[in-house]
């Protein structure tokens, strides 16, 4: 094509060209190259198609919400009418452009036939009219661009808030059922594919079906014959090409499942790394991993094959429909039906609609696909949950004694409504005073735990703080102000310790975050770190040993200074030495509160004024230490198991 092209560019230039044909092969040269180049840029987008657009395939298509996208929309609208206006202006001119070039050809093949006239200056004006419609298409190009992105960016980075700030709301049974990878997904992938999807859809779709329209116009206007010839063939080359693509896609998909499931074994074996070296199972990992990414390379290089081939067979087809054209075109043109140029316009204007009507069958997968990403962060953003954040009374902090009840509580979690956790429940924490309640693994002390601090609402009864139903309590005052909660392995943040322990009070000045890191014992041991209160904590606090990070929990949870204090299993995973500093504290934060010990040591709760133990959802004994082990019943026969466990 080269050749051609070289030869007819220097026919076009040093030697007269008599005929038609010699006319024709002035054209080949040049539209050969410029439509090969337009072919390899198609398939390679067809390619791109099959390798990117895997992720996500809906299996159902939710509910999208148009109201709520506008609501999105409507402080970029002027943008965004800014953006259509200019990708309806640079399609536009993507039409006048074949019409120009085959104008240009006719100059070019008129001085060739006729060689009258001053060539440089006969084609000048056509060819710089050519160039400014270039530079004007591509000024536009470059402006839609810039304004889509910015509209885009802007959709995205609200949609992004709304859905954090809608999934920290939920209650926390939402996420009992939700696993946080799929709600970060959300956030993540899905927010990006929507936003994706919106740009490609407003700009290439716009362009494409502007595009279409407009160039099978032209094409019909430059020679019916043709056009009626490529109404019958094109339809069938791209039904044929689209499904192939269906099929390629669908070997993608597969494969790209493959390499998340093996991503998923990494991901597992390197976040529990301790577990995995524990047991010494680095050996069992690596081949399972191995298998699976073998399993995903034999895939992805059957989709190599797949498009590698689909690749060939276009080039082939594609090639061929240019050669037609040509072929076509050219027994018009001896027949003096067309011009060289008109070939070349229909040449040019053909590709165009052919490259628009792929782009238009991989926007419509790429709209479905960003329609039901939209429909995901939507459905959650929309969520309501069942117990809101704030809202309710609060009770003035001189007259809270901190006195709790559950009244008859019946209880089940929303995710597992069969089972029954707490049936008909009756405790007491009176104010200032510290309640253990013990019981057999499962039996529900946590739950007791989680109603109180208003995670869930019981399904039968009552829990009153001060006599008043907590259900009509500001929720946000009564974890943010009422309750402290210390739970058997504390979750700190990533930030320095001073924020961690502001994170339980979070306008608490430097004086009273310390204030609480003394009487949790932690004082000493932070200001002996290089970096004092300023050291960051890692990921999950690892940098820090059980005791400590059980320290900083205890501050955390000080700092608000809670009337009511919730210890779940609190010293239980430490070891000895750490155990006796931590409960130290624990004593120490405990005066002036009421306080409920969840406990499976028996051994810390002797002092307690009152344990009550649970069976079955309810509570069966209540009384001191000492009136427990007189009564002789299911305490004092925990305590005779645990006694029995220590010896062995
Ligand atoms: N978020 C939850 N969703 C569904 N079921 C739960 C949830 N949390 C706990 N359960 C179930 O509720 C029951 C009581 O759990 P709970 O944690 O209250 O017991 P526990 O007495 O504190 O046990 P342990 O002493 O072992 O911590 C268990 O059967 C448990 O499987």
């Amino acid at each position: 094509m080269w050749t051609q092209a070289q030869k007819a560019f220097r026919l076009a230039t040093r030697r007269r060209i008599e005929s038609p044909r010699t006319a024709l092969t002035f054209v080949v040269g040049p539209a050969a190259l410029t439509l090969t180049a337009r072919l390899f840029g198609t398939v390679a987008y067809c390619s791109a198609d099959v390798n990117n657009n895997h992720h996500h395939l809906p299996e159902k298509i939710p509910e999208f919400s148009w109201a709520l996208l506008w609501e999105f929309v409507r402080p970029q609208i002027l943008a965004l009418i800014g953006a259509v206006v200019l990708a309806f202006g640079a399609a536009a001119l993507n039409i006048q452009i074949p019409l120009m070039l085959g104008n240009l050809v006719n100059v070019i093949a008129q001085y060739m036939r006729e060689h009258v006239g001053n060539y440089m200056r006969d084609i000048r004006a056509p060819a710089l009219k050519l160039l400014g419609l270039y530079g004007l298409q591509g000024l536009l190009t470059t402006g839609y661009i810039i304004l889509l992105s910015r509209v885009g960016e802007s959709v995205a980075s609200e949609m992004r808030k709304s859905l954090f700030a809608s999934l920290l709301r939920q209650d926390v049974a939402f996420f009992d059922a939700n696993k946080t990878g799929q709600l970060v997904n959300r956030l993540t992938a899905d927010i990006q594919e929507f936003k994706s999807s919106f740009k490609l859809v407003i700009s290439q779709g716009l362009r494409s079906i502007t595009q279409t329209v407009g160039c099978v116009v032209s094409l019909y206007v430059i020679s019916p014959k043709l056009t009626g010839l490529m109404v019958v063939v094109l339809p069938c080359l791209v039904g044929a090409g689209a499904l192939i693509g269906s099929f390629l896609r669908k070997l993608s998909r597969e494969a790209q499942e493959q390499v998340s499931k093996a991503t998923g074994i990494a991901d597992e074996a390197l976040g529990n790394v301790r577990t995995v070296r524990a047991f010494a199972m680095e050996d069992r990992e690596l081949e399972t991993y191995s298998t699976e990414v073998e399993k995903s390379a034999m895939m992805n290089e059957a989709l190599g094959r797949g498009i590698a081939v689909f690749q060939g067979l276009s080039n082939i087809v594609l090639n061929c429909l240019v050669l037609g054209t040509i072929f076509a075109g050219g027994s018009l043109m001896v027949q003096n039906d067309m011009t060289p140029g008109d070939l070349m316009s229909f040449l040019v204007a053909s590709q165009t609609v052919q490259r628009s009507l792929a782009s238009i069958s991989i926007l419509f997968g790429q709209m479905v696909r960003g329609m039901s990403a939209g429909a995901r962060v939507f459905e959650y953003m929309t969520l309501e949950p069942t117990i809101s954040l704030t809202g309710g009374g609060r009770i003035p902090r001189e007259s809270l004694t901190g006195r709790v009840d559950f009244l008859n509580v019946d209880f089940s979690y929303p995710t597992r409504p069969g089972n029954q956790i707490l049936k008909n429940l009756n405790l007491t924490l009176p104010p200032c005073k510290t309640v253990a309640i013990v019981g057999e693994s499962g039996g529900g002390k946590s739950t007791v735990a989680a109603l109180l601090e208003r995670f869930y609402d019981p399904s039968g009864g009552v829990v009153m703080l001060d006599g008043l139903d907590i259900r009509t309590l500001d929720p946000s005052w009564l974890r943010g102000h009422v309750i402290g909660f210390i739970s058997q392995e504390p979750v700190l943040f990533g930030t320095s310790v001073m924020e961690n322990i502001r994170f339980g009070k979070p306008g608490a000045t430097d004086a009273e975050v310390m204030a609480a890191a003394r009487q949790a014992n932690a004082h000493t041991f932070i200001t002996s770190f290089p970096d004092g209160y300023d050291t960051v904590v890692g990921e999950r606090g690892v940098t820090l040993s059980g005791g400590q990070k059980q320290r900083i929990a205890i501050a955390r949870a000080l700092v608000k200074n809670p009337s009511v204090l919730i210890l779940d299993e609190a010293t239980s995973a430490l070891d000895a030495e750490s155990e006796h500093v931590v409960q130290e504290a624990l004593d120490r934060a405990t005066e002036g509160r009421t306080v409920l010990i969840i406990a499976h040591r028996l051994s810390t709760i002797q002092a307690a004024d009152l344990i009550c133990v649970m069976s079955s959802g309810r509570v069966v004994e209540a009384g001191t230490h000492l009136e427990l082990l007189r009564r002789g019943g299911l305490y004092a026969e925990l305590i005779r198991r645990q006694r029995a466990n220590d010896q062995k």
